[in-house]
């Protein structure tokens, strides 16, 4: 009888302690100064340079940072020298918390979308040949505002890269997935949720963590 009370109060708890440290981690990474938020993201991205998952990726997707968020797009010019295919999260119309991954060049119009992010406008969006399922991107770079040594990660809370992702559940083509963000965002260790699907690696302005192989 009270376990059902029990259970219900450690569920809410943990939702709680969800909230308040989602809001910390973003209240932290806010409170960087410019020129932190410059060297981070500079730092940041001579460590993606160096990853093969990136070194090898032909399409890859980054995202517009916000709010302190630590910057990828530094990386833009060293990618079209390559000729890599850059693609922009955009949340998809018409259905709940989904993305879509669309091809940003200098000629894509862009607009600012309900959470005040610039992406490709959804005309663009919308023609099929702008944009590629995720299954057909080799490497994402998934913004986190937390992580763990183990590379799990917290996101903004809308569960878009989770359900975007769920694909990865299944067998078939799969990208490469790596977490970025500050090094101050990392903490001791994050609850695992059912729906989570789990990165290849984080990658701070600091290291880089991988999680430990099991089974
Ligand atoms: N730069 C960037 N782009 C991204 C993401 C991200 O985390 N960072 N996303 C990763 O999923 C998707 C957008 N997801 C989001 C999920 C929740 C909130 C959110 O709750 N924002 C405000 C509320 C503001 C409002 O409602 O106007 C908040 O921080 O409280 C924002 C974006 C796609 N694009
Ligand atoms: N594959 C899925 N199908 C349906 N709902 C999902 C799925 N993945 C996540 N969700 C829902 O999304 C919500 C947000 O999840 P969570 O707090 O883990 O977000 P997050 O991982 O921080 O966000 P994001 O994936 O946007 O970075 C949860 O309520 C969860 O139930």
């Amino acid at each position: 009888m009270h376990d059902t009370a029990n259970y219900k109060l450690a569920f809410e708890n943990h939702l709680i302690d969800k909230h308040a440290l989602r809001r910390e981690l973003k209240r932290k990474r806010r409170s960087l100064s410019p020129d932190q938020q410059r060297q981070a993201s500079i730092s940041l991205c001579q460590r993606l340079k160096r990853l093969p998952e990136v070194r090898r990726a032909k399409r890859i997707s980054l995202y517009l940072p916000v709010n302190g968020e630590i910057d990828p797009t530094l990386l833009l010019p060293w990618l079209r020298q390559r000729s890599v295919e850059v693609y922009l999260p955009v949340l998809r119309p018409f259905s709940t918390n989904q993305l879509w991954f669309v091809k940003y060049r200098d000629t894509t119009p862009m607009v600012k979308n309900r959470f005040g992010i610039t992406e490709p406008c959804t005309r663009f969006a919308a023609n099929r040949r702008h944009r590629l399922p995720a299954w057909a991107l080799d490497t994402l770079i998934v913004p986190l505002v937390g992580f763990d040594a183990e590379a799990n990660r917290m996101g903004m809370g809308g569960g878009f890269y989770d359900r975007s992702l769920a694909f990865m559940r299944r067998n078939g083509p799969s990208p490469t997935l790596i977490g970025v963000a500050h090094a101050c965002q990392q903490v001791k260790a994050l609850p695992v949720e059912p729906w989570d699907i789990p990165l290849d690696a984080v990658v701070s302005d600091l290291m880089s963590v991988r999680p430990t192989k099991t089974g």
